[in-house]
């Protein structure tokens, strides 16, 4: 599989990690306009580094655009004429809808618009992917190449914006916890990398429940609350602190933005 990254910046990046990690792609072009920062890149012999967009469109047959949105229409207009029907075109813009993209390139072209996280460089993003109608075809080629990196979930294009702010910000928001709760273990005793240990295991293995068991967190929390313990001490104070309600009303303004920042 050619896959072109269009855009290799700090998304851009982490997608083409995912990508080497995982062996999939035959050839890999990373684009930017300067591409100095890619050299550690060039020791991968599939790997082609350019600042010409067209060239890395003509020789891949997959093309994802990690471009800020804001360069996203310039971009498509520059390739647009070296598109052919073996082209799938993903966009990872957040807020630049496939209409858009429809009006530059034609609405015959397989689009599809993919929302991945950075953990994608580690081979755990949360993907959530849509397509406009020809793109429905193409919908498991892109979730197959996605779900060597991490779980794919397709979606409408409505919910993007709201895939943006739980999967794409939800990173920095859930380091912010890992963050806390380390901040808390130093303060019991442990050194700071003692505590990082801790809390990004305990976070991972907190995970690991859900998703294998598919219980209900509160099933989950139910188990380790003993009556008048110290857990359910800690999470009332949590709560009376506002924890629940601080992370929904972050949320909710996080979605806020990104529907005023939206390219519509
Ligand atoms: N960061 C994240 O976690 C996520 C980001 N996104 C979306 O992904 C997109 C990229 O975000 P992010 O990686 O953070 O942004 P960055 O600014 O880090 O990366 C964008 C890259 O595009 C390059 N670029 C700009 N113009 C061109 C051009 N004409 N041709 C080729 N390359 C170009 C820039 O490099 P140079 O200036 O050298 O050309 C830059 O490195 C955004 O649309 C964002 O909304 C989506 C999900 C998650
Ligand atoms: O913060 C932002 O606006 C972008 C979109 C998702 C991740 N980064």
């Amino acid at each position: 599989m050619k896959i072109a990254i269009i855009g290799t910046g700090n998304l851009g990046k982490s997608i083409a990690k995912g990508i080497l990690h995982s062996n999939g792609a035959t050839t890999l072009y990373l684009t930017k306009r300067d591409t100095s920062e890619l050299a550690p890149f060039e020791k991968y012999g599939n790997v082609k580094l350019t600042s010409d967009n067209i060239q890395a469109v003509q020789e891949s047959d997959i093309i994802i655009f990690a471009v800020q949105p804001g360069h996203l229409a310039k971009i498509l207009e520059d390739i647009k004429g070296s598109l052919t029907e073996k082209h799938v075109l993903i966009s990872t813009a957040a807020g630049f809808p496939i209409q858009n993209m429809e009006a530059i390139v034609g609405a015959h072209n397989y689009i599809l618009r993919a929302m991945p996280n950075t953990a994608i460089s580690v081979g755990k993003s949360m993907t959530c992917i849509c397509a406009n109608a020809p793109g429905q075809k193409r919908m498991d080629l892109a979730q197959a190449i996605f779900d060597r990196m991490g779980h794919t979930m397709a979606i409408s294009e409505e919910l993007m914006q709201a895939a943006t702010v739980i999967c794409a910000s939800g990173i920095a928001f859930w380091m912010r916890l890992v963050r806390a709760t380390t901040q808390g273990a130093i303060q019991l005793g442990f050194d700071a990398k003692e505590a990082q240990e801790l809390a990004v295991h305990t976070c991972n293995g907190a995970a690991g429940l859900l998703i294998d068991s598919h219980s209900h967190p509160e099933a989950e929390i139910d188990k380790v609350t003993t009556p008048r313990g110290c857990t359910i001490e800690g999470l009332n104070e949590m709560e009376h602190q506002g924890l629940s309600s601080s992370l929904i009303r972050g949320i909710v303004a996080s979605f806020e933005k990104i529907n005023q920042i939206k390219q519509m």
